[in-house]
């Protein structure tokens, strides 16, 4: 298969796109990758550093309010289509997908424009601007939450996938996860992560809860800050506690997420939605608190979807507080019924085929070509 793939921004637009790349080639190894993103957005160092080709298209948001600024933006949207026709029609793809951001409007209406088959990923239950723009153009939809469906009433086909990135975990070893903490198998582990970046009010938390883990004494905290947040957090927690206890293991970032997740009883985390998908696909019990910080609160969204199936429970930002979280996750590690019920319920949403499933649309839309 010749694919192009585009998507930008975040890691949460990059990553799936990645997932889907990974597995077109599992599928056909003498399959061809061209991934179409910003030329400085973090997909234009994530991935040639995967060794896929990488062509960069300029393009800007539009504001939410009216202001010349958009006129700029139509204006290079326009640009942006003429050079992704060029880049198309040198590549020859077979399909193209998009995975949101920004960078995909161009593209994907190019693609769309010069009749090759479309297919455009949403990652969270409320819709991005982009995607909802191309919705009428692509061939097909595949979105990763049951409530997106209605969303997109004017689309030719859409399905619900899932996101791809819940496929890369479950292929993930657990052993590997407890053992690069230096941790025996079958320890007990709670993680805390802030998303990708990290997340200050998480971190402050972390701090206000050092001096009652003792109460959970045989459950190791895995605290994961963000790398920009590590300095100070690990100050703070040294003020709190000058020598920290042995089940406290504090981190700027995990580069084996998937492996550790596996090794993990119990998740606190942000709601962006490559997370989610992750932490359904295991099937691990879930405290989410999401961000306040991002596009029509989003993580809300997303949190209340995975919360309402009974897989996690949810603190909004502005009631955290160290005590009422710790309280949280006592009363849920000591409830081994509550533990199970959780993990069954996170489960049934979790999509561990979401990779095969988008692949196999793809498969579909050139075969109809
Ligand atoms: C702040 C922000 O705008 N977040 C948005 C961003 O997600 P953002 O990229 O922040 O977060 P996601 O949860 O979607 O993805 C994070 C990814 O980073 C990985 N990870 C994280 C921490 C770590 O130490 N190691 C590691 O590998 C996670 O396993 C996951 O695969 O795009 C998502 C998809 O549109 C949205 O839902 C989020 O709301």
């Amino acid at each position: 298969m010749r694919i192009v793939l585009t998507g930008g921004g975040t890691g949460g637009h990059i990553y799936p796109a990645l997932a889907i790349g990974k597995r077109v080639v599992e599928e056909d190894e003498s399959s061809s990758i061209l991934y179409i993103g910003t030329p400085n957005g973090l997909e234009s160092r994530i991935v040639p550093a995967q060794g896929i080709p990488f062509e960069p298209v300029e393009i800007t948001g539009f504001r939410r309010k009216l202001s010349y600024d958009n006129v700029r933006t139509i204006l290079r949207f326009l640009k942006g289509v003429r050079r992704s026709k060029e880049l198309l029609r040198t590549f020859k793809p077979d399909v193209v997908v998009g995975t949101g951001g920004y960078v995909c409007g161009p593209v994907v209406y190019a693609a769309a424009k010069l009749g090759i088959p479309t297919l455009i990923h949403e990652q969270n239950a409320d819709p991005g601007l982009t995607n909802k723009f191309l919705a009428r153009y692509a061939d097909c939809v595949a979105v990763s939450f049951q409530e997106s469906l209605p969303r997109f009433s004017r689309t030719k086909r859409i399905v619900n996938t899932g996101n791809p990135c819940a496929t890369n975990v479950v292929q993930a070893s657990r052993d590997n996860g407890f053992n690069s903490l230096g941790l025996p198998n079958g320890s007990r582990i709670v993680l805390m992560v802030g998303g990708s970046r990290g997340a200050k009010a998480m971190n402050d938390v972390m701090v206000d809860m050092v001096p009652m883990l003792g109460r959970l004494p045989d459950v190791h905290f895995v605290f994961v800050t963000g790398e920009s947040y590590y300095d100070g957090t690990m100050e703070r927690m040294k003020a709190v506690m000058p020598r920290i206890s042995n089940n406290i293991h504090v981190l700027p970032y995990l580069h084996n997420m998937p492996e550790v997740l596996g090794a993990s009883t119990l998740v606190v985390s942000r709601s962006g939605a490559s997370s989610l998908a992750e932490i359904t696909a295991l099937g691990i019990p879930s405290i989410l608190i999401p961000s306040p910080n991002v596009t029509n609160n989003h993580q809300e969204a997303n949190a209340r979807s995975v919360a309402d199936a009974g897989a996690a429970k949810m603190i909004i930002e502005r009631e955290l507080s160290g005590a009422a979280l710790f309280e949280l996750i006592y009363a849920i590690m000591t409830d081994g019924q509550r533990l199970n019920e959780m993990s069954t319920a996170a489960l049934k949403l979790g999509m561990p085929q979401s990779a095969s499933l988008i692949v196999n649309e793809l498969n579909h839309l050139i075969e109809k070509r």
